[in-house]
């Protein structure tokens, strides 16, 4: 389980998140929503460790940030806005890289399998030569080499096609039902937050997703 309470970050003095507090169970998936700037990459870069806060405590499977890093951080699939890979590399050849630096020092067949599972069948292609929403698909795969408990994921689905689109969201939803995984992620597109999400927190103050989602039906927490 995830546990965020109370957190508050700031950059310089201009307050970003202030008393945030949430949480996600093993086997669900989450979305946030809210307005440009209303501090979700912020977040999701703190719940990833990549930031620290300015107060608050967060707790991953009952282990404290603060005290146990590492053993956090192990237990973490981040996968940031800007695709990261290897473009003159085929799809095994960054699987296999990325696969050598990770703890879970996996085979050929098993980084190859992680991708069949995510309909990337295109093993032996350049990354140059994949297209935006096959890109997307690697730098996720590449996130579960180490097998993660909690996968963090900012705006997977933003500028691919919708059968791209759909594969991946099924595909997170999956790794949440069937492997009990914990899913964090965001995105604009609020069709498909409501279609696929267990819960949905909203940051930010902004009436307009508030009545959408209440028009929805769909359970919104404020944060
Ligand atoms: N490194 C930084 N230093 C200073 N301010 C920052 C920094 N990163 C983000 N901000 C500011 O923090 C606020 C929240 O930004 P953030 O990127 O977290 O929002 P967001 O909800 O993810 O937006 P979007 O939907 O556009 O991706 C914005 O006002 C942004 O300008």
């Amino acid at each position: 389980m995830l546990e965020v309470k109370n957190i508050n970050k700031k950059y310089r003095s201009h307050e970003i998140l202030q008393n945030v507090s949430m949480y996600i169970a093993r086997g669900e998936m989450v979305g946030l929503v809210g307005q440009n700037g209303a501090g979700k990459s912020t977040f999701l870069q703190i719940v990833a460790t990549a930031m620290s806060v300015n107060s608050g405590d967060l707790k991953l499977n009952g282990l404290s940030y603060k005290d146990n890093l590492k053993a956090v951080r192990r237990q973490i699939g981040y996968v940031p806005q800007e695709v990261a890979l290897w473009e003159h590399m085929t799809v095994r050849e960054n699987m296999l890289f990325f696969a050598k630096l990770s703890w879970n020092k996996l085979s050929d067949e098993q980084c190859r399998a992680i991708c069949e599972n995510m309909q990337l069948h295109e093993w032996d292609k350049q990354v140059s030569a994949l297209s935006g929403g096959m890109k997307r698909k690697l730098n996720i795969a590449l996130s579960l080499i180490d097998d993660p408990q909690l996968l963090i994921l900012d705006e997977p689905t933003v500028g691919i096609d919708l059968k791209s689109k759909t594969e991946i969201v099924r595909f997170l939803m999956q790794q949440a039902k069937e492997h009990q995984k914990m899913i964090l992620y965001t995105s604009h597109d609020m069709e498909e937050i409501t279609t696929y999400c267990d819960r949905v927190y909203m940051m930010g103050d902004d009436s307009f997703y508030d009545d959408y989602l209440q028009r929805k039906g769909i359970s919104l927490e404020k944060i």
